[in-house]
């Protein structure tokens, strides 16, 4: 019989033995940010593509890492496949980022000190535990990335080379690596090369299909960063899902939708005027829409405190309070 048919019956049975072998896997993937997944009903599901995007310099990459991160954490092995950074640059920040979660001071050990360590440019000798170990947190923060580092696999990825079948092949060797699936992170979705002579609207949709059929094949969640079309870019237009480059079938194939907003971008202009926060602060905060959402609510709006000199957003969060608009209040 096709593997792919199952029984009702059969599915009954499977769940049940999941939840009596304490060893399985769970289906859910928690992204570290609690109230995003109680807006997902419980985290990312297997089988799922989940898009990410939003306005220029937001936030994109570094709320990726961060759900890779805390995945890696976790002990369930990630596959982040990055057309923009560097290994060294992802890790640099996530190192940051470690070290801040840590500490209870609001100032920490940045990513421009970890990259100066890095890099040897620091003025200091020694290996990378010498170099750290100069800033507050910095051992604390290698030992802990050292310790979930086995789980992160970085693939260097190229419009030219990575297609859907390089990303097939590289989630399989780390499922059998590690006999369990990755979460798979894509940095960014237009960026997986199709060939040339389809138009850029065909090249995404199968795109889109593919990494949705790579996520139901391997059971496995699939985050990927999409791009912004022209109209999404221009000031004074707060970024939709229909905003994303090759929209149509993106949002059709996507099981979420997730858009990341400047809070003092889409904020309505009364609370900018009258109310107790101001522009100066609101803008230290994304908001995040949920534009759509097949397990849950859609149109949720959670709002993240960003500590970029850090390389992440703080986790907690809080449900956006302000009304907010379509319209950006005002342009640069
Ligand atoms: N060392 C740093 N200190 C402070 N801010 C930084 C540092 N490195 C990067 N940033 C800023 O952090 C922000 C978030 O970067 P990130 O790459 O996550 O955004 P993005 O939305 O993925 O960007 P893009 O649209 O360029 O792909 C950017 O605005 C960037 O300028």
């Amino acid at each position: 019989m096709d593997p792919k048919l199952s029984a009702a019956s059969d599915v009954l049975e499977r769940v049940d033995r999941r939840l009596l072998d304490p060893e399985a896997a769970a289906d859910l993937w928690q992204t570290g940010f609690p109230l995003l997944d109680e807006e997902l009903g419980g985290g990312l599901r297997a089988g799922t593509l989940n898009l990410l995007a939003g306005a220029q310099g937001e936030g994109k990459t570094t709320f990726a890492l961060q759900m890779a991160r805390q995945s890696a954490r976790a002990g369930r092995p990630v596959l982040f496949v990055s057309f923009e950074l560097e290994a060294e640059t992802l890790l640099q920040k996530m190192v940051s980022a470690e070290a801040a979660e840590r500490s209870a001071r609001p100032t920490s050990l940045t990513v421009r000190e970890v990259r100066a360590a890095f890099e040897a440019t620091d003025a200091a000798g020694g290996g990378l535990p010498e170099r750290l170990g100069r800033h507050a947190g910095g051992i604390d923060a290698l030992t802990a990335v050292t310790h979930w580092a086995p789980q992160l696999y970085i693939h260097r990825s190229t419009s030219t080379h990575t297609t859907l079948d390089v990303i097939a092949g590289a989630m399989k060797d780390v499922l059998a690596e590690q006999g369990v699936p990755p979460l798979v992170v894509i940095d960014y979705l237009q960026k997986i090369s199709m060939p040339d002579h389809l138009s850029e609207e065909e090249q995404v949709t199968r795109v889109a299909a593919g990494l949705k059929d790579l996520g139901i094949e391997f059971q496995c969640p699939v985050i990927a960063i999409s791009a912004s079309d022209r109209a999404g870019l221009e000031p004074g237009t707060r970024m939709r899902a229909r905003n994303m480059r090759g929209s149509t079938s993106l949002a059709y194939e996507a099981d979420v939708v997730l858009i990341l907003s400047n809070k003092a971008d889409v904020v309505a202009r009364h609370h900018l005027m009258y109310g107790s926060n101001n522009g100066g602060t609101y803008k230290d905060w994304s908001v995040m829409t949920i534009e759509k959402n097949r397990s849950g609510r859609t149109g949720g709006e959670v709002e993240f405190r960003k500590q970029f000199e850090c390389g992440r957003f703080i986790a907690e969060g809080q449900f956006v309070a302000e009304k907010l608009v379509d319209e950006r209040v005002y342009t640069e």
